[in-house]
Order: structure tokens, then C-alpha cells, then sequence
């Protein structure tokens, strides 16, 4: 096979993660390490492989440590998991995260549905986390929720989402991945809110998380590609949804965010024969 060009285009695959965790059938954690090592295989860089949240909260993701151990990690592959407090990140850094993600919400309702505070609540808990990742040297990611439109308080002002996201950037988060969670957005309500992002923050900082509910994702990559953004990311089979937000469908499916992205003439890095095999297994694990 030729070599492939360097990736112009990153795709961060959150499929084992946000794609398996509101399931409403268990999937045991042999088949998530199936799939994250599949995902390996087909060249993906980043892969947010769990989260370590409270079992109680979501169950799916109770199997974390499991997960953690049962993988074959590949070499220059960042294997990603979501932590909401200090318990969350030292559960991560002993089951060996190479990084790990803070999420926040820019609408109160969905953060009292979620994270059980408010917004400003879930930032000071964020607080020690970045502390002691800084101290680990574990890079930090973040995460804004219904940055167009949240099923509990409707549309979201774009101001307030440029200024949570200047927030978790200067609390440390190297880059945040901006959720449009139930997936409202449409060009026409993300062409202002990039507006007032880019404003004040670079478009390497930012990242495109978008739902496929109306089927209209592919025109928000497009969008945000078209405006400078390079780190989407996306659900191997378009698995998906969020257990907190009524109305949330599946991520966005990554081999529709690669079929975009090679229609704009980019490297993605990303071997299509071998994600078929990450489907297939994507497919089998949501049969169950
Ligand atoms: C934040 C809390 C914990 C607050 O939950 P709480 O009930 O307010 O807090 P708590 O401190 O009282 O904890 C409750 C219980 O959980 C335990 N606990 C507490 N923390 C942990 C932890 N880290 N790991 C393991 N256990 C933990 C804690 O010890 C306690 O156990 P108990 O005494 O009842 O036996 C809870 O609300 C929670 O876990 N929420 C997570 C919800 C979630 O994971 N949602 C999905 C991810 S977000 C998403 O999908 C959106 C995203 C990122 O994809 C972007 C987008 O699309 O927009």
C-alpha cells in the first residue's frame, strides 16, 4: 500500500465512548476492547476509549478500568477518557489515560441534568483536575455541551458559548471540543456562532463535535472546515447519543466526516478498508 500523507484533518473517534454509554443493552467490555482495537488499526490517533463517571450516573461506562487494561495500545495513539471530578481523574491516570477531558455545558439546564450543578458549580470541580493534570503532565481536553440549542432552556446565546469556551482554555484545557449535543445546528445558526468563537479564539483551539439528529452534520463539518477548524470528531457507525439530553441522536458518523473532508482535497490519515472492520464490529455490539 502507498504511504499515506500526513493527516491535514484530525479525527478524534469517540465512538466507544459517547457512542456506547446511553445504550440501553450492556455491551461487555470484551466487544468495547474489540472495537478500540480495531480503531487502532485503521489509524486513528486520538480515541476516547471511556469515561470515568459515576456508575450510578451511567452505568454503561461502570466496566472503565476494564476497558483501560484490555487494550492493545498502539503505538502514537492518545487514548482519551472523560473525567468530571478528582475522583474521575485519578481512576484515568491509574488505568493508564494518556489524556483525559473535563465537560461543561453553556446552558444551566443540561448541566443540572448531567454533571448535577451548575455551570459555574462544575468549573470549580474542574479546577482540581487541571491542577493535578498539570502535576501528571496529562494533557486536558474540554468539552462545551449545547453550544446551539439545549432541550431544557432552548437556543444558546453565541456570546455565552465563546465566553465558557475562553474559560476552559485558560483554566488549561488545551482545545475544546464544541457539542452541539442534540443536534440543532444548521449552517445558518453555526455560521455566527464560529463567528463570535473565532473572534477570540484561534481555530486550532476548537474542535467540531456535532450530532446527526436532522442529518444536516455533514454541512456543519463542512462549514467549520470552510472557517479554519481541522479536529472533528466523530462515531465509527454513527453510534451515539447522550443519556442526560432528551432528543440526543448519534454522533456524527465518521466515515461520513472522511468522505467530506476528502471531498476538500485534506489528508485524514485514516485507512477506509480497516475502519469496515471497526463498523462491522460497531454493528454487532449494537445488535446485543
Ligand atoms: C459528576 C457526577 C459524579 C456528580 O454526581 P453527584 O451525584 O452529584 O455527586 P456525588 O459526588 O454525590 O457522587 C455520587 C456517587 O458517585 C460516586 N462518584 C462520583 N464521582 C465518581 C467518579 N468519577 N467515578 C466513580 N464514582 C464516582 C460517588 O462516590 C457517589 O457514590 P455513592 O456514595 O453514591 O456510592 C455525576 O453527575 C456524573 O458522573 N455525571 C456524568 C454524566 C455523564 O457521564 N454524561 C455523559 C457524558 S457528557 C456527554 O455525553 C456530552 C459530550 C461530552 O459527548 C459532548 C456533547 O455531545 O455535548
Amino acid at each position: 500500500m502507498p504511504p499515506q500523507a500526513p493527516p491535514e484533518v484530525t479525527l478524534f473517534e469517540v465512538g466507544p465512548r459517547d457512542g456506547l454509554q446511553s445504550r440501553g443493552g450492556m455491551v461487555p467490555a470484551a466487544g468495547k476492547i474489540a472495537l478500540i482495537d480495531a480503531l487502532s488499526r485503521s489509524g486513528f490517533r486520538r480515541i476516547e476509549a471511556t469515561s470515568f463517571v459515576s456508575p450510578r450516573w451511567v452505568p454503561q461506562m461502570a466496566d472503565a478500568a476494564e476497558v483501560m487494561a484490555g487494550i492493545v495500545r498502539a503505538p502514537g495513539v492518545r487514548y482519551a477518557a472523560l473525567t468530571p471530578n478528582l475522583t474521575g481523574f485519578e481512576r484515568a491516570l491509574a488505568a493508564g489515560c494518556d489524556e483525559v477531558a473535563v465537560f461543561a455545558s453553556a446552558s444551566e439546564g443540561f448541566s443540572r441534568a448531567n454533571l448535577n450543578c451548575s455551570i459555574e458549580d462544575s468549573f470549580a470541580r474542574f479546577a482540581p483536575v487541571l491542577e493535578a493534570a498539570r502535576g501528571a503532565g496529562v494533557p486536558v481536553r474540554g468539552y462545551l455541551s449545547m453550544v446551539i440549542s439545549c432541550p431544557f432552556d432552548g437556543p444558546t446565546a453565541p456570546g455565552a458559548v465563546a465566553g465558557w469556551t475562553r474559560r476552559l482554555i485558560e483554566a488549561g484545557c488545551y482545545e475544546v471540543s464544541l457539542g452541539d449535543t442534540i443536534g440543532a445546528g444548521t449552517p445558518d445558526t453555526l455560521e455566527p456562532l464560529l463567528a463570535a468563537l473565532l473572534d477570540e479564539t484561534p481555530p486550532d483551539r476548537l474542535a467540531g463535535h456535532f450530532h446527526d439528529t436532522t442529518g444536516r452534520a455533514a454541512e456543519l463539518v463542512e462549514l467549520s472546515l470552510e472557517r479554519g477548524l481541522r479536529t472533528f470528531d466523530a462515531s465509527v457507525a454513527g453510534l451515539g447519543g447522550c443519556p442526560y439530553a432528551p432528543g440526543a441522536r448519534g454522533n456524527v458518523d465518521t466515515r461520513s466526516v472522511l468522505e467530506v473532508i476528502e471531498a476538500y482535497g485534506l489528508a485524514h490519515g485514516i485507512d477506509l478498508g480497516k475502519l469496515a472492520e471497526a463498523e462491522r464490529i460497531a454493528h454487532e455490539l449494537t445488535s446485543i
